[in-house]
């Protein structure tokens, strides 16, 4: 799961303007991310029939590329896809709960703050998504900026599980992340509203593998 979690891009299709969320994402796994989120979620985001039919197209991109494929909240439409996994927040509702409906399936929880961390672990999380890392506009609710400093106080913690920062990373700004303890980086708008997704998501990796 380290591993995994090097490059992970995080999209809906509120996220693509510029061109189609499957051309973006074809995109970024040739520019080398190395995980997938769908994430329909924002007041335009889609629901029912067509964001299971997007969810059905994009899943088929990833496992056409040997991209694991995760999908946020919607525990129904995961299973519906039978995708690789799900990612939930601190209040999506039990991860307990959620964890005996996925079965071995992949587990990733958001976390805030070193107690968040713990709380997610003993639920049985297999990865974390610590942040936000730095400003975003992604998510209007986000709670204080603590930066890296709170993957460095994980890790200072004892905590070795696989952990992944998120939150308004561009090129240039994943270095500090991957240095406090990361395993890779999470991303949004860097890769979706680039003019170029696929250097965009190149210049991430190199950044991430430079470390
Ligand atoms: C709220 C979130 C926090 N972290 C992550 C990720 F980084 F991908 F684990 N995804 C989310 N949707």
């Amino acid at each position: 799961m380290h591993k995994q979690l090097a490059l992970y891009l995080v999209m809906g299709s509120v996220n693509c303007e510029n061109s189609s969320p499957e051309d973006v994402l074809r995109d970024a796994i040739a520019g080398g991310i190395t995980l997938f989120q769908f994430r329909e979620k924002g007041p335009r985001a889609l629901e029912g029939t067509a964001k299971l039919e997007l969810g059905r197209r994009l899943f088929r991109i990833c496992h056409e590329h040997g991209i694991p494929f995760i999908v946020n909240d919607d525990v129904e439409l995961m299973l519906a896809l039978n995708a690789d996994g799900l990612h939930i927040g601190q209040e999506d509702g039990s991860a307990r709960a959620m964890r005996n409906r996925i079965g071995d399936k992949i587990l990733g929880i958001s976390a805030h703050n070193l107690s968040e961390a713990r709380a997610a672990l003993a639920d049985g999380a297999d990865y974390l998504g610590v942040g936000p890392m730095y400003e975003t506009q992604t998510k209007p609710d986000i709670r204080e900026v603590r930066g890296p400093e709170v993957i460095r106080e994980i890790r200072g913690a004892g905590i070795a599980c696989p952990i992944v920062g998120i939150g308004g990373i561009t090129h240039g700004k994943a270095a500090p992340v991957i240095d406090a303890g990361a395993d890779g980086v999470a991303v949004i708008t860097a890769i979706t509203q680039a003019s170029a997704p696929l250097e965009a998501a190149r210049n991430l990796r190199n950044e991430v593998r430079s470390r």
